[in-house]
């Protein structure tokens, strides 16, 4: 059986979700898309060959009797909405990150499903599809180097656009981490402090970048992120992990090594399109697979989607506050387990 999508939102990853798909994966096909820039989706359509309907909004979409699964790659605040909905006609649901922007909006999703009463939701955090953390997360859980005991990391994109403001460090470039540090050290964060170190002169007045997010974790683990969005340089993300007995850290990708006139470097990538490009295959890959072997999906839920958002929410009010900030959620329910 193909799964049958349809798409919501035609800008940068959702073109890129589309081509995979449709050019790259096997077992889906993109039978409907819209996009609020109703010029951008058929130009989709043009652009991969696509045959499959433009709708003029998600109610549309998500009522053709066509469409298996709703992939939602708008922005962050339409996503619930689109959710929601595609959770009420019992339709399959790949959602790009933040699943919600509120806290209540990830629970209104995650009482929704478990009301339908079988998982219909996966969350677009690639980051666990990613060999380089699949095999740090096998060497944690095999206890090679003994004990976690700190973490330190950093997220760094070469530039951002003006929209871009300092709690979207949070919500928008942070969350990757958020989602996938606790899911590599079995563990959950306890409490979250924001530093503001010496300011960046290419940041754009409004924005505050650097920013190193602290955080405590429920064992008394310290996990520290630095994220810098104007680092220039390239797209870095850096992960080591300090344990009893040794460190472990995050691959580098790698590249061709070139010698040449005194000098010895290789190219860095520009942006996540590229370095994560085997992670978004392998997870939308096994979105497919898995609604196709069990009735339902199986990579990151609901459930990792609003702990993401009460943790983001926690580190906003500490960008405020200044203070440490405790993070408070509810009790996982059993049907996430
Ligand atoms: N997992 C990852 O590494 C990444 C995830 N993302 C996430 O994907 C989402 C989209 O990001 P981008 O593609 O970079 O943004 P974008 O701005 O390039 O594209 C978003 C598209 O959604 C459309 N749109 C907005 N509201 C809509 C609505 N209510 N109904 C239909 N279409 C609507 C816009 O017109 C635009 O074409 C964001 O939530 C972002 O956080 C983005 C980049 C990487
Ligand atoms: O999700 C992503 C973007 O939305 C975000 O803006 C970037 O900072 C992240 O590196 C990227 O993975």
């Amino acid at each position: 059986m193909t799964v049958r999508f349809g798409v919501i939102g035609t800008g940068a990853i959702g073109r890129e979700h589309i081509n995979r798909i449709t050019n790259t994966l096997s077992g889906g096909r993109i039978v409907a898309v819209t996009d609020v820039n109703q010029k951008a989706a058929r130009e989709v359509v043009e652009t991969f060959g696509l045959d499959a309907v433009v709708y003029p909004d998600d109610t549309s979409l998500i009522a053709d009797t066509n469409v298996d699964a709703v992939l939602v790659t708008s922005w962050g605040p339409a996503h619930e909405g689109s959710v929601l909905k595609a959770i009420d006609a019992g339709k399959y649901v790949f959602c790009e990150k933040p699943l919600a922007t509120t806290e209540e909006g990830c629970m209104r999703i995650v009482e929704a499903e478990m009301k339908h009463g079988k998982r219909l939701v996966q969350v677009g955090f690639m980051r666990r599809y990613d060999s380089g953390y699949v095999q740090l997360k096998d060497a944690l859980d095999r206890n090679e180097a003994g004990e976690p005991l700190m973490i330190y990391c950093a997220h760094r994109n070469p530039d951002v656009d003006e929209k871009y403001t300092t709690d979207m460090a949070i919500t928008d470039t942070l969350v990757h981490e958020i989602d996938v540090l606790h899911w590599l050290v079995n563990d959950d964060y306890q409490s979250v402090q924001v530093i503001f170190p010496k300011r960046t002169k290419r940041a754009l007045d409004h924005l505050r970048d650097p920013q190193v997010i602290i955080f405590e974790t429920k064992t008394g683990m310290h996990i520290s992120v630095e994220v810098f969005v104007n680092c220039k340089f390239g797209y870095d993300i850096q992960c080591e992990v300090v344990c009893e007995e040794g460190t472990l850290k995050l691959p580098d990708v790698s590249g061709v090594v070139m010698k040449k006139e005194g000098r010895q470097g290789s190219t860095l990538l520009m942006d996540w399109k590229r370095r994560f490009i085997d992670a978004y295959d392998k997870e939308l890959q096994d979105f497919m697979d898995s609604i196709q072997a069990s009735g339902e999906p199986q990579g990151p839920t609901a459930w990792d989607g609003y702990i993401a958002a009460t943790t983001a929410d926690a580190c906003v009010r500490a960008q405020q506050s200044g203070q440490r900030e405790t993070i408070a959620s509810a009790d996982k329910p059993d049907f996430y387990a």
